[in-house]
């Protein structure tokens, strides 16, 4: 509904900012940025907005109390001035207040409304904020954005430009403004196209881990498995048979058992859900056909069971390292050397042995080495730097080797 009303261009608009919006603001002191509220929020963006060189005018219920908390270069005052004095106007308030700024309708007509409110909950209303405040002021333009930021890192200032913000709105010549404006205060925008997006960008701040969830919960349940496997197995199975008190090997010897064996098998289903995907397809003989979904969200969480497999194997060789600096270690290879000398036996070389370790640890530390560029080529700054083919180059040749 929302969307026809809003595909009419702001009447005030273009004496703010360059009309197609990509090519710079040339003076930005002279772009006066409304914000209505007086909160955490609106204080944070007045400071990054100054430092990037905008007026800005800060509408407020009570402009004299809100006044003490603003530099002095910004301009405190009532809602309606601020909304007449601005064409953008940041409207930093929680929802439920939404409608106390229907008295200004009539000044918001033709005016970019920039939502940049969050909710408690996932979907917590059935529609997004942004289309309720679409649903209020139908004459204006909104445009969601800057939730993902919080008021702490917008504080942050200019330097701090590695933080993205998505930002949409069906009205094309608004949404091009508030994302070339986003560049100006050193954001990067994502342009997340018409205001039906607004819902997907405010839940955005509330998902907590999603991917990492799954993974992290088979990592802690295998790791635990296989560390009641190999204390049974190293410990409670020889105190049973012989009396023999192993316990010393819990902190160190049991644990680092542990790790390569759980490091293997995320490794594992990083590279099996990629077969059952191929085996599924190969069956029904077609790609166009949805994988069910276990697999799809096994599929999309591969890089956090690769990433979990990597802290593992790293884990692991730090553990491995430290073996020899144990004093359980410096007593074992004493109490050898002295059944050696009582034994009579000179020289215990023994060839196989030798050629075995020197073989494991060689290929260990090579595993380790490519499973380190595996996580390297992750990293999604590096993973940009390569094109498709060098990445499932990286991914399936050398995942091969390792
Ligand atoms: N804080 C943060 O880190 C982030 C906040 N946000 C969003 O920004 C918005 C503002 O958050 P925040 O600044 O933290 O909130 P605050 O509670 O700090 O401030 C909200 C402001 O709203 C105004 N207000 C309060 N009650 C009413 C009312 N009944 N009618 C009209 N205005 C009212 C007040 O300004 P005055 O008294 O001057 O009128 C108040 O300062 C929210 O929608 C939030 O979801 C988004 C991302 C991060
Ligand atoms: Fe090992």
């Amino acid at each position: 509904m929302e969307s026809i009303s809003m595909m009419g261009s702001p009447k005030n608009c273009n004496e703010t900012f360059l009309p197609n919006g990509v090519n710079g603001i040339k003076d930005a002191s002279k772009i006066p940025v409304g914000i209505i509220g007086s909160g955490d929020f609106a204080k944070s963006l007045t400071i990054r907005l100054i430092r990037c060189g905008y007026h800005v005018v800060i509408g407020s219920r009570n402009p004299k109390f809100a006044a003490e908390f603003f530099p002095h270069v910004v301009d405190v005052t009532h809602h309606e001035d601020a909304v007449a004095k601005t064409n953008i106007i940041f409207v930093a308030i929680h929802r439920e207040h939404y409608a106390s700024l229907w008295d200004l309708k009539h000044l918001l007509v033709g005016k970019i409304l920039v939502d940049v409110s969050n909710n408690t909950r996932v979907d917590q209303y059935p529609e997004s904020n942004a289309e309720y405040l679409a649903s209020l002021f139908p004459d204006s333009s909104i445009v969601k954005g800057f939730n993902v930021v919080s008021a702490w890192a917008l504080q942050l200032g200019p330097k701090d430009a590695s933080r993205q913000v998505y930002i949409c709105s069906s009205n094309v010549q608004a949404r091009q403004q508030i994302i070339e404006l986003a560049r100006q205060l050193n954001f990067i925008p994502i342009d997340l196209g018409a205001l039906s997006a607004s819902r997907e960008i405010e839940n955005l701040p509330l998902r907590l881990f999603t991917l990492w969830k799954g993974p992290v919960v088979l990592a802690v349940s295998l790791a635990t498995f296989f560390f009641i496997y190999s204390f049974i197995r190293d410990v409670i199975h020889p105190y049973v048979r012989n009396q023999q008190s192993d316990f010393y090997k819990i902190p160190i010897e049991i644990v680092n058992k542990t790790l390569p064996v759980v490091a293997i098998t995320l490794l594992s289903l990083v590279y099996l859900s990629g077969l059952l995907a191929a085996a599924y397809q190969l069956y029904y003989g077609t790609k166009y056909r949805r994988f069910p979904p276990w697999l799809e969200s096994w599929l999309q969480c591969r890089k956090q069971l690769g990433l979990l497999s990597f802290f593992f194997a790293t884990v692991h060789v730090a553990y491995s390292l430290c073996l020899p600096m144990r004093r359980s270690e410096r007593y074992l290879f004493l109490n050898m050397a002295y059944q050696q000398v009582h034994a009579n036996v000179e020289n215990s070389w023994n060839e196989e042995e030798v050629w075995r370790i020197e073989m494991y640890i060689s290929f260990g530390i090579m595993s380790l080495g490519l499973l380190s560029l595996l996580a390297v080529t992750s990293i999604p700054s590096v993973n940009s730097a390569l094109n498709w083919r060098e990445f499932s180059f990286i991914q399936r040749c050398i995942c091969r080797e390792t």
